[in-house]
């Protein structure tokens, strides 16, 4: 989608919505993206080789940017912006021990926009799925919506006390997210020794969450695979939902993806229905777990 990577480059680096520059900043944020999880062969011809090469450009694309807003040329109120004035290493080399290096606030940049854009693209495609599924979650949103809508005077936008008090949308958002569980494994290293199950493990390992089976427990999750928001309504045993991981690693984007999802779902649930012009429940075998048909819909207003 999109609407995703216009979002988060706009609020990262006031990327203009069309033109050029985004076609480009695209362009190269495809193949980057399409060979992350590739092997990591420096070969030219090699899937890994291409996403260095579109690494390279975005770097190039970042330093010209950076250079202009350090020259002044362009000024803008954006995350960008705070990293160049408050985060990198000025010219003088005083005091910058703790700062960035350009080097490393491109990579920050590029972390953040692969980070937040695959992963909210792939959790609004499965939203859009399980809402067409489940016509009576869908209604109950929609009447939340509603009532929102019918609260506000005049033609204001959403607001922000708006989107903080939407109750049962931040448990559709929860279920979506256990249900679809967008990052199906990520590692940590063992603190020490311990065994599980009968298996040693040493300190140092790297250990891998198969958080789709933590999302699917029985003991937790009754009827698992049913999409059910109510599940959220009482808090549930720590550590069984991790849509956005946990602990210090926990994911920094949480509060951005939730505000992106909800305005979304704003939206779309006032204005829109829609059916799937494919019925295909595989799910796309790739670090981000997205449905493999990418579910093409057929949108009409209400
Ligand atoms: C629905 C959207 C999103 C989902 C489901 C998601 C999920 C996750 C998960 C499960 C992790 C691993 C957490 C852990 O190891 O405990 C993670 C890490 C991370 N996420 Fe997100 N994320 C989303 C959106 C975003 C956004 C919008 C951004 C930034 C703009 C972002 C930036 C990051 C970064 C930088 C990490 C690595 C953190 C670290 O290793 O310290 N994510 N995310």
């Amino acid at each position: 989608m999109q609407f995703t990577l216009k979002v988060i480059g706009n609020m990262i680096m006031s990327l203009e919505p069309t033109g050029e520059e985004q076609e480009n900043f695209r362009a190269n944020f495809k193949i980057i993206s399409s060979c992350f999880a590739s092997l990591p062969f420096k070969i030219p011809g090699t899937a890994f080789h291409r996403g260095l090469k579109a690494r390279d450009r975005m770097h190039a694309m970042l330093d010209s940017i950076i250079s202009d807003r350090r020259n002044g040329k362009s000024v803008q109120q954006d995350f960008l912006e705070s990293l160049i004035r408050k985060h990198s290493k000025n010219a003088s080399g005083e005091d910058n021990d703790d700062k960035l290096s350009d080097k490393q606030l491109k990579d920050n940049v590029l972390t953040l926009l692969i980070a937040g854009h695959d992963t909210t693209t792939a959790a609004l495609t499965w939203l859009v799925k399980f809402l067409g599924e489940n016509p009576v979650v869908l209604e109950r949103l929609r009447e939340e919506h509603m009532e929102i809508r019918d609260k506000r005077e005049g033609e204001s936008s959403l607001t922000w006390s708006e989107v903080m008090n939407m109750p049962y949308t931040a448990k559709v958002i929860s279920e979506t997210l256990r249900r679809a569980t967008i990052l199906p494994w990520y590692s940590r290293k063992a603190a020490q020794d311990f065994e599980i199950d009968g298996y040693k493990i040493e300190k140092g390992w790297s250990i891998n969450l198969d958080v789709v089976s933590i999302h699917h427990d029985q003991e937790v999750f009754k009827n698992p695979f049913t999409f059910d928001p109510s599940r959220f309504d009482e808090p549930l045993r720590p550590f069984s939902y991790l849509g956005f991981g946990s602990g210090p690693r926990m994911c920094p984007g949480i509060n951005l993806a939730k505000l992106e999802l909800s305005v979304f779902i704003h939206h779309l649930v006032l204005r829109y229905k829609w059916t799937p012009l494919e019925r295909d429940d595989s799910v796309q075998p790739t670090l981000v777990r997205m449905p493999k048909s990418k579910y093409p819909i057929m949108v009409e207003s209400l």
